[in-house]
């Protein structure tokens, strides 16, 4: 369980973060959402202690997240993976060689310095690219993939860490529908399949009643809707966007997941065998 109380983070005197207390049972698939500016990346990034809380305790467990240091903070980072909008893999290498570094925090200093994998690290690497539909990729340099690939590559170097929660930060921002409908497919999947917690940043409210038993909506820093995704009603929205119902834009409330954009080549159709 992720307890969070009175956490706030501030820049200069500015509150990014105001005050956010929730709680976060093991398991959950959370969605956040509000305007740009709401503090959502600020509450992710505290969460692995990408960014350091101001005020305010974090708790995982009896583990108390905000005051981890050294060896101690780096393997909650491996409990608490994250993926981001613009994935953050290495173009350069291959998708197999980027997946594998997903396990870099359980390997040796020495062995991380000799650089070699394991057969073991290797067909866990193909097992977690075949998880994601793409394992027919494992050879190809990641930066020759389309985008929805490439943060199901990212999503696979995520599990490769063996994570209790996986924090997504903006996860579909870049992404064109199908491959957006894609990318959370295969977070829920992993959430139901696998009992990993999910917290995602999401711009649109479709996606998060779709897809999220829970939404945390924030405005200024501050939850203003913690609830069941079917609650969240049209005052509850005009709270989060503190906008008039009647002005939210489609853009806001809609993301027409579902609607394949036409028959591009991304789907979780049968696998090629691995390379
Ligand atoms: N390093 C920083 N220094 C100063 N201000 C920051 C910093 N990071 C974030 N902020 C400010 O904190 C506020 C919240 O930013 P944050 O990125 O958390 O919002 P967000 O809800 O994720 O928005 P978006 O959807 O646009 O990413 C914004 O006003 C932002 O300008």
């Amino acid at each position: 369980m992720l307890k969070l109380e009175n956490v706030t983070r501030r820049f200069g005197d500015f509150a990014a973060v105001d005050n956010v207390t929730v709680t976060i049972p093991q398991g959950q698939m959370v969605g956040v959402i509000g305007r740009s500016g709401a503090g959502k990346s600020t509450l992710l990034r505290m969460l692995n202690r990408l960014i350091d809380p101001s005020g305010g305790v974090i708790r995982f467990n009896e583990v108390q997240v905000s005051s981890l240091q050294g060896a101690e903070l780096r393997r909650w980072q491996r409990d608490c993976a994250m993926i981001f909008q613009q994935f953050n893999l290495v173009p350069r290498l291959n998708v197999l060689t980027n997946v594998l570094l997903g396990r870099l925090n359980h390997r040796s200093t020495m062995l991380n310095l000799v650089g070699s994998w394991s057969r073991e690290e290797r067909a866990m690497g193909i097992m977690a690219l075949e998880r994601l539909g793409i394992a027919q990729t494992a050879l190809q340099r990641a930066g020759t993939l389309s985008g929805g690939q490439q943060q199901r590559v990212a999503i696979a170097r995520a599990l490769m860490q063996q994570p209790k929660m996986l924090l997504a930060d903006e996860p579909i921002a870049s992404l064109d529908p199908l491959n957006a409908q894609i990318v959370m497919d295969s977070l829920k999947s992993i959430n139901r399949e696998e009992g990993i917690t999910v917290v995602t940043n999401l711009h649109t409210l479709d996606t998060a009643r779709t897809y999220c038993e829970r939404v945390i909506g924030m405005a200024a820093g501050r939850v203003v809707f913690d609830g069941p995704a079917n609650e969240l009603t049209r005052d509850a929205v005009r709270m989060i966007y503190g906008a008039d119902g009647d002005e939210l834009s489609e853009e806001i409330t809609s993301t027409s997941l579902g609607q394949p954009d036409g028959g591009r080549e991304e789907s979780l159709g049968p696998l090629e065998p691995a390379a």
